[in-house]
């Protein structure tokens, strides 16, 4: 049980940096997509691959891990179905300084995956701080429904840039405005 553990809700932008995903099954999959679509590069090794992992572009290693493959990573995805293997992963990875996902108990490593909506550039992100991941992926997909398209972000953009160029009582009555539109348009009570 996570419960308790308190975690720094952030973005991480580790675009074009390594992460290595040790373990290639359904979990390992599931991780290597989401770190595909933050643009972190990808090596996956695991002597049994997801045939999916083939249509990606990672590289592949199908072989056991070894000491020595984390070095220069960033992000450790520890996901392999072997106790030992995941627990001399995990020590390495904190030895070169990585961030780790323990698949098997998110306890022992400090990264959790969320689960996600977004729309139009705006990213929510939800965790329960607890194992509860059908909970996590409900309260996003309901999230997703009041997510605001590009021509409504776009108004609102411009209208900010308007607001923003004013001076004085007529530039924060303009900021006010666009606050009450746009909480108007999400349902949130006035
Ligand atoms: C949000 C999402 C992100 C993602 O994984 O990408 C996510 N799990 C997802 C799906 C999913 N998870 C599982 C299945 C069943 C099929 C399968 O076995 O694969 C499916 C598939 C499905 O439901 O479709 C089973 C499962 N998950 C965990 C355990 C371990 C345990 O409970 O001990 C077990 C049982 C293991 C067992 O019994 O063997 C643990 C975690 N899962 C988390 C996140 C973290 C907590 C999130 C939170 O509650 O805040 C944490 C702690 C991992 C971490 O952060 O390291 C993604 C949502 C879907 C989406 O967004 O599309
Ligand atoms: N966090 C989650 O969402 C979640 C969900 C289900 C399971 N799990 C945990 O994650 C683990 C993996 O789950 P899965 O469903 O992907 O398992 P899986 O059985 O589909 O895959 C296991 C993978 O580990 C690889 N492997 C075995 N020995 C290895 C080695 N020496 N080096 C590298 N790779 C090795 C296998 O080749 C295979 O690719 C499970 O054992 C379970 O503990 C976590």
């Amino acid at each position: 049980m996570l419960r308790g553990v308190s975690v720094l809700p952030v973005f991480l932008n580790l675009c074009a940096q390594r992460a290595v995903v040790v373990g290639g099954g359904a979990v390992a999959l599931r991780r290597v997509r989401t770190l595909l679509a933050a643009e972190l590069q990808v090596t996956v090794i695991a002597p049994e691959l997801h045939p999916d992992l083939r249509t990606l572009p990672v590289q592949l290693e199908r072989r056991p891990y070894r000491e020595g493959d984390l070095m220069g990573a960033r992000l450790v995805v520890v996901a392999t179905d072997r106790p030992d293997v995941n627990a001399a992963a995990a020590a390495e990875a904190r030895r070169v300084g990585a961030l780790v996902n323990h698949a098997a108990d998110a306890t022992l490593g400090e990264v959790r995956f969320p689960a996600t909506a977004q729309r139009a550039g705006v990213q929510v992100a939800v965790g329960t701080g607890r194992e509860l991941p059908m909970l996590a992926r409900a309260v996003a997909e309901r999230v997703a429904q009041l997510l605001p398209g590009d021509a409504q972000i776009s108004g609102w953009v411009t209208a900010r840039e308007q607001a923003l160029s004013l001076e004085g009582a007529g530039r924060e009555s303009a900021l006010q405005r666009l606050r009450d539109d746009i909480q108007a348009a999400l349902g949130v009570p006035a």
